[in-house]
């Protein structure tokens, strides 16, 4: 293995990530918009109109011009009606009104709406209450102007933006491809669920953890099968889902064991970026290239796998599709007190309470091990202890990893 840097702070690591992903961007694809949910935009749109497209009714009601009410209770003749849909052409003149529907473009020479249920109707005569110059009016040009940015490359498209560019008109947008992921999980001692258990042998629980983790994310994460402890076997089937995947992920066999093979197998057929983080748990994580795709080697310990995948996981598939806007970092105030006596930085699992008073609360699990899945289990967070040793009091700032919004 040639030289790669190794036990990295956990930003000089973070740091590395993101330069390396940037570097493997992915290419940009054209998509019609109803596939284009949670991709990241790879192109700025301006407004091709403004919106709304034309000033119109906000109510069903009656269309009218403001000058020529008089006082609480005016008598206005009907002229006609514009149903929301073509623009009927009508156009008012003194003392004219026409019945209008909600969206329906504004007759000219109408400036307000009366509302249906403030009026009373008498024939072809419409008696309506005293109203607002304007009421009742959305005018065009009052939510986006023509020409106007209205969307930026790098944004993640949320139902919202989808459907901001479908009222632009826009049919298809220009989006950075999702990633293709393989995930490995790894070790003899592993057995598939539904399977007898040895003695000696384990579920091998990680790999609906990992699958999981990049569903909830936008992925559609393939699960190859189980790597033995074999580096022939680890060799093969990495290189081989290297060349076919932009995104591998692999659970376990990176540290120190005799059985753990991944490390000497991306040295000897990729590139390693780096080797070992101050981070617990999470450690022994690897982070590398081979063939065409980037690898993740996350530690065996699940929470070692949410961890790493929270962080580094998240950030990689982030910089790989070009996402320009960061993650919203949540916060929340500490439930009791913590006392750290190591330098690492520390991912706890937590429990995220939202308080009568409006305040978001972290309750630490007082579990420790990065083997105790029913922790995770009883958690929705991870809470992040910075770099040192130290000791939070109750009610301190602290930064969270929701497992499943972010
Ligand atoms: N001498 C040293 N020993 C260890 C070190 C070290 O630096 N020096 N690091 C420890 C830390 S920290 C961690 S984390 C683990 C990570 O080790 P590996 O990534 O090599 O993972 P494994 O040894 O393969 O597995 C660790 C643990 O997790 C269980 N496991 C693995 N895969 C699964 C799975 N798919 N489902 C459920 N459980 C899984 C495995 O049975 C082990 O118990 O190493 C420490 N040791
Ligand atoms: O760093 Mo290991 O990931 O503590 O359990």
């Amino acid at each position: 293995m040639s030289d790669f840097p190794t036990g990295l702070l956990f930003d000089d690591a973070m740091a590395i990530v993101a330069e390396v992903a940037a570097a493997h961007r992915l290419a940009t694809e054209s998509l019609s918009l109803p596939r284009c949910h949670g991709r990241v935009l790879a192109r700025d749109i301006d407004a091709p109109l403004s919106l709304p497209p034309f000033d119109n009714s906000a109510m069903d009601g009656f269309a009218l011009r403001h000058a020529d009410l008089d006082g609480d209770d005016t008598a206005l003749a009907l002229v006609g009606e514009q149903f929301a849909g073509l623009a009927a052409g009508l156009s008012l003149g003194a003392g004219q009104c026409v019945r209008i529907t909600t969206g329906a473009p504004l007759p000219a020479g109408a400036d307000t709406v009366a509302i249906k249920e403030n009026v009373r109707i008498d024939g072809d005569r419409v008696w309506v209450p005293a109203t607002a110059l304007g009421q009742n009016v959305r005018y065009v040009g009052e939510d986006v102007c023509e020409g106007e940015r209205v969307l930026r490359a790098g944004q993640v498209l949320t139902p919202a933006r989808v459907s901001l560019a479908a009222s632009l008109g826009l049919a298809s947008l220009e989006v950075r491809r999702k990633p293709t992921v393989a995930v490995f999980t790894s070790g003899d001692e592993l057995v598939e669920p539904g399977m007898p258990l040895a003695p000696g042998q384990i579920y091998d629980s990680n790999r609906d953890l990992l699958m999981g983790l990049l569903r909830a994310d936008g992925l559609e994460p393939t699960a190859w099968p189980r790597l033995p402890d074999d580096p022939k076997q680890v060799e093969i089937a990495l290189r081989d889902a290297a060349c076919a995947f932009d995104l591998v992920f692999t659970c376990g066999a990176v540290s120190a064991g005799e059985k753990d093979h991944i490390p000497a197998v991306l040295g000897e057929f990729g590139a390693i970026h780096f080797w070992k983080v101050k981070m617990r748990p999470g450690m022994p994580l690897l982070f590398g290239s081979m063939d065409q795709a980037r690898m993740l080697g996350l530690p065996g310990n699940p929470v070692s796998v949410m961890a790493t995948y929270l962080s580094f996981g998240r950030a990689l598939i982030d910089g790989l599709q070009g996402r320009a806007e960061p993650r919203p970092v949540w916060r929340a105030r500490l439930v009791g007190s913590i006392e750290k006596t190591h330098p690492r930085r520390e991912f706890i699992r937590a429990r995220l309470l939202s308080d009568d008073d409006g305040v978001l609360r972290v309750d630490p699990n007082p579990a420790t091990g990065s083997h105790r899945l029913r922790a995770a289990a009883d958690s929705d967070a991870l809470m992040v202890v910075a770099e040192g040793p130290q000791r939070l009091e109750e009610g301190t700032v602290m930064e969270v990893l929701p497992y499943s919004f972010g």
